[in-house]
């Protein structure tokens, strides 16, 4: 039975985030995340120098000297700036473009393509409502699975701007072939057979779209835009226009820069189980801002449904003995984690 708190957090995510603000409403409790003491006394977050990686310098004849790069950025912090991926900087302005149009539509034009406000994960809306004692986040999003097409539901694309669809189409095409050139770069780097990700991902494997939008807020002390967590993913592609993202790396939390048409790559947590805990799954949030909107269109590249994977054979040996167990469909647990505030990456340990 829904408890009284859990009503309420229905009720407030039945509504959008981005209503709430054109209606002057402040953020009320469920949103609060913290304290305005331990607000007062939190340390600024100084911008995380994360390493800015070459892809082109990553395809056919790759340079050791990038991979080895790659590799350490991987193992130091879980992700990197990705530049030269071979996307133009007018296509990437106009996916960003056609999202905040998206996000500027009448809520009624909006709500054609609303999700179910306590379970369902796909479509226009917030997320599904966390357990209780978890806090709401300032963000309103859409979320599309983009690959494999028979994966897609038709209902929640949106028909405006009229554009939408193709773009998307298009982005789904560059994002494929990202996937592809990071997943055999991540296993040479590793000294290991080049397909060897890509088959532990499957041919099925899935690329899901979430379309972030998160308004202004007058408490940006109190209240943040996403919650922290590791993402559940085998690793998430992310194209945000201004800084928010942060990354959690020695208990300090550090701003994730804006490189101007990067592609911010981040392992999750599948990617940590694959390479045996050699390459990180960090933890990372979004903070709010008074006067900027902040946009990103995250990409989560997930294996195949019901496809095991495991540490990959060449990374478990004696001086490195086997960290995690053979998963099947984590993302699940994963996500009953994340609801709970919780991670889920204890349960794959051996
Ligand atoms: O908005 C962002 O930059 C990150 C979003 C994110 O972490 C997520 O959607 O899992
Ligand atoms: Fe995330």
């Amino acid at each position: 039975m829904a408890s009284s708190s859990n009503t309420l957090a229905e009720v407030l995510l039945s509504r959008r985030v981005q209503e709430m603000v054109v209606n002057g409403e402040q953020p009320v409790s469920l949103y609060i995340c913290r304290d305005e003491k331990d607000a007062q006394n939190a340390p600024i977050s100084p911008l995380a120098p994360i390493p800015i990686i070459d892809l082109s310098l990553l395809s056919s004849s790759s340079t050791e000297e990038e991979l080895q790069r790659l590799k350490s950025a991987l193992c130091c912090w879980g992700c990197f700036q990705a530049i030269n991926h071979g996307i133009p900087s007018s296509f990437l302005d106009e996916i960003q473009q056609v999202t905040r149009e998206f996000f500027r539509q009448s809520m009624e034009e909006k709500k054609k393509y609303s999700k179910g406000v306590v379970e369902e994960m796909e479509g226009y809306g917030g997320d599904p409502s966390p357990e209780q004692g978890q806090f709401l986040d300032w963000q309103d999003r859409l979320l599309l699975t983009v690959y494999p097409y028979d994966l897609r539901v038709p209902k929640f694309w949106p028909q405006n701007p009229q554009s939408f669809s193709e773009i998307l189409e298009n982005y789904t095409c560059k994002m494929r072939m990202v996937t592809k050139l990071v997943s055999k770069s991540m296993a040479k780097s590793l000294h290991l057979e080049e397909n060897c990700f890509l088959e532990q991902f499957g041919e099925g494997a899935t690329l899901q779209a979430r379309f972030n939008h998160y308004p202004c807020c007058q408490r940006p002390d109190i209240v943040l835009g996403l919650k922290p967590h590791s993402d559940g993913t085998g690793y998430t592609i992310i194209l945000q226009d201004i800084e928010g993202l942060q990354i959690l790396q020695n208990q300090q939390w550090l701003t994730v820069p804006t490189v101007p048409n990067a592609l911010f790559i981040l392992m999750g947590d599948q990617m940590e189980i694959m390479t045996n805990g050699i390459f990180k799954s960090p933890v990372h949030r979004v903070i709010t801002d008074k006067e900027k909107v902040r946009t990103s269109i995250a990409v989560f590249y997930t294996p195949e449904k019901n496809k095991e994977i495991g540490p990959q054979d060449g990374l478990v040996n004696e001086e490195r003995p086997r960290l995690f167990k053979h998963v099947r469909d984590y993302e699940i647990i994963h996500w009953e984690h994340y609801q709970r505030g919780m991670r889920a990456l204890h349960t794959a340990q051996v």
